[in-house]
C-alpha cells in the first residue's frame, strides 16, 4: 500500500508524475515569490530602495566601498536619532519598526490568537467536545509615529469587536505591551492598538486659542499625538478623578482655552467651589460669578442661572429659534462646579432639595439655551449614580478601582481599554474620554497651568473685563 503525504498532487510515485509535480510547484513558487516581491515594494518602499541601492553599490564599487558607505549611513541615522529625536521618531522610526515588527507579528499572531482565545467554537456542541473552528486573522500591521502599533484583524463568523476587546489585554501582554485597546473598523474587522511609547509622559503645555471653538475646545493632547478637543456647546461635562488626579488642570485648561471668548464677552464662566475657594479661588478673577463656602449662596447662584435659563427659553421660543447662538449680549455660560459631592454635603435638607432641583433643571434644559455644566467629582460611586446620564461628555481621570471606570464612562468602557484605575499617581492630568458619538475610548492628558499661569490668566481676563462696560443680558 502506498503511503501518500497530504500535499502530494498525483496519486502516483512514477518519475514522470514527480517531474510534472516538481515543475508545477516551481512555477507556483515563482508566482508567489514575484507577488510577494511586488507587495513588499509597495509595503516597504524604503527598505526596497535601501536593498536595491546596497546591491547596486556592491556591484559597481565592490565590498569595501559599500561597507564604508553603509557605516556612514548608519552613523548618520544614529546622529539623527540623538540630535533631532522628534523628527527621527516621527519620520524614520515608524518605518524601521514596521520593517522588523510586522513580520514578527505575522509569525506569532496565529499562535497568540489561539492561546488568548480569539477563536470561535461550534456553539451547539457541549463545551468538552468543542474544538477551535477558526481564529481571528491578522490582515495588516501599521506602526505610527506616535508609538502606536495597530493590527487590523479579520473576525471569524461568530466573533464581535467586544469579544476581541475582552481578550485584548491578554494579546497585548503576549506581545510585551501593557497598554492595549480596540478601535472600530468596518464590520467584520477590528483594529487592535498597542502602545509601546507614551507621548503623554511629558507635561503638556496649554496652547493659545485665538478664536475658541466651543464645539472643539483644545484642552491638551491625545495619546496619538493629536490635540484633545472637548465639546462644550450643547453638552455638560463630568470630570471624575481621585484626589490629586489633576481635575483642576482640566478645569483650568478649559478656562485658558476660553480666555479669548471671555475677553470678547461671548462666553462667561461661573464657578462654585464648595471647598471654600481652595481650587478655583486662585484664579477667581477669571469667573464672572463665583461662590465658595456657604451652601445657601451657592444654591442661590444655581437658582439665578435657572431663572436666566427660563428667560432665555421664553425669548428663544418667542423668536422661533431652537438653539442659542452666543454673543456679547447673551453669552454662553459655563457653570463650573468643583466637587459636586461637597456642594450639598453640609447643607440643610431644604437647601439640598433646592440644589438638586436647580441642577436637575440646568442639566436637562440648559444645553439648548447656551448653558453648560462642568462638574468635577472625586468619588463617582457616591455622586455620579444620580447625575451621570445627564452628562453627555465624561472624563475619567485616575480612579481608585475598575468598577468606578464603568460608572463614569459607561458599561464595558474598561473592557474596551479605559484603564483609568491603572493611571500612575505620577501622571496627573492623564484621563480616558469617550470619543464623541462613538463607543471608542481615547487616552488624553490635560495641559498643565502652574499657579503662576492661573494668576496671570485671571489677571489678563480681569484687565480686559474692566476695560469694557458690561452689556445687558438679552436673548
Ligand atoms: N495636567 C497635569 N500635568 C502635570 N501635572 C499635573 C497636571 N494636573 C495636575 N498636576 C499635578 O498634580 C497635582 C494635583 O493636581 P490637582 O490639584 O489638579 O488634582 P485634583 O484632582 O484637583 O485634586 P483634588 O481633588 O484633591 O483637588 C498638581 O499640584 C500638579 O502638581
Amino acid at each position: 500500500m502506498q503511503n501518500h503525504s497530504r500535499n502530494q498532487m498525483f496519486d502516483s510515485d512514477e518519475p514522470l508524475a514527480l517531474i510534472v509535480e516538481g515543475v508545477f510547484r516551481s512555477l507556483w513558487f515563482a508566482v508567489i515569490a514575484s507577488f510577494s516581491m511586488v507587495r513588499l515594494v509597495f509595503r516597504a518602499p524604503l527598505l526596497m530602495v535601501a536593498a536595491a541601492s546596497s546591491l547596486g553599490a556592491i556591484w559597481f564599487f565592490g565590498w569595501r566601498w559599500s561597507a564604508f558607505t553603509l557605516a556612514g549611513f548608519l552613523a548618520g541615522v544614529v546622529i539623527w536619532r540623538f540630535t533631532h529625536r522628534a523628527s527621527y521618531m516621527s519620520l524614520l522610526q515608524p518605518t524601521l519598526s514596521q520593517t522588523w515588527r510586522a513580520p514578527l507579528y505575522r509569525l506569532w499572531f496565529p499562535h497568540v490568537a489561539r492561546r488568548c482565545g480569539l477563536v470561535v467554537h461550534e456553539p451547539s456542541l457541549p463545551s468538552r467536545e468543542r474544538r477551535d473552528l477558526e481564529a481571528a486573522r491578522l490582515l495588516k500591521v501599521r506602526v505610527q509615529g506616535t508609538g502606536a502599533e495597530r493590527l487590523l484583524l479579520r473576525l471569524p463568523v461568530g466573533m464581535t469587536p467586544e469579544d476581541v476587546a475582552v481578550r485584548a489585554q491578554a494579546v497585548g501582554q503576549a506581545f510585551g505591551v501593557a497598554e492595549t485597546r480596540t478601535l472600530a473598523s468596518r464590520p467584520g474587522r477590528v483594529w487592535l492598538e498597542f502602545r509601546r511609547r507614551d507621548v503623554l509622559k511629558m507635561t503638556v503645555r496649554p496652547v493659545a486659542q485665538d478664536v475658541p471653538d466651543l464645539a472643539a475646545l483644545t484642552l491638551g493632547l491625545r495619546d496619538d499625538g493629536r490635540p484633545w478637543h472637548l465639546r462644550l456647546q450643547g453638552t455638560h461635562v463630568l470630570i471624575a478623578g481621585a484626589t490629586g488626579a489633576g481635575k483642576g488642570s482640566v478645569l483650568w485648561s478649559m478656562v485658558a482655552g476660553l480666555a479669548k471668548a471671555i475677553e470678547g464677552r461671548w462666553v462667561e464662566v461661573w464657578a462654585l467651589d464648595p471647598k471654600g475657594g481652595m481650587e478655583l479661588g486662585l484664579g477667581r478673577a477669571a469667573f464672572s460669578r463665583f461662590e465658595g463656602g456657604s451652601a445657601e449662596a451657592m444654591c442661590d447662584l444655581l437658582e439665578e442661572l435657572v431663572e436666566l435659563k427660563t428667560r432665555r427659553s421664553m425669548a428663544l421660543s418667542t423668536h422661533g429659534i431652537r438653539t442659542h447662538v452666543p454673543h456679547a449680549e447673551s453669552p454662553h455660560i459655563v457653570m463650573v462646579i468643583d466637587e459636586l459631592a461637597t456642594l450639598t454635603a453640609f447643607a440643610e435638607r431644604s437647601v439640598v432639595r433646592r440644589v438638586e432641583q436647580a441642577l436637575g433643571v440646568l442639566l436637562t434644559q440648559g444645553r439648548a439655551v447656551g448653558i453648560s455644566v462642568v462638574a468635577a467629582v472625586q468619588d463617582p460611586g457616591k455622586d455620579v449614580v444620580t447625575w451621570r446620564d445627564l452628562f453627555p461628555a465624561r472624563v475619567a481621570m485616575r480612579l481608585d478601582n475598575p468598577i468606578q471606570v464603568d460608572m463614569v464612562l459607561g458599561d464595558g468602557a474598561r473592557e474596551r481599554g479605559a484603564l483609568a484605575d491603572q493611571i500612575s499617581e505620577l501622571q496627573a492630568g492623564v484621563a480616558y474620554v469617550r470619543v464623541e458619538g462613538t463607543r471608542e475610548i481615547s487616552r488624553v492628558r490635560a495641559a498643565y497651568l502652574s499657579d503662576e499661569d492661573v494668576r496671570s490668566l485671571a489677571d489678563g481676563i480681569e484687565a480686559s473685563r474692566t476695560a469694557q462696560p458690561q452689556p445687558e443680558e438679552a436673548a
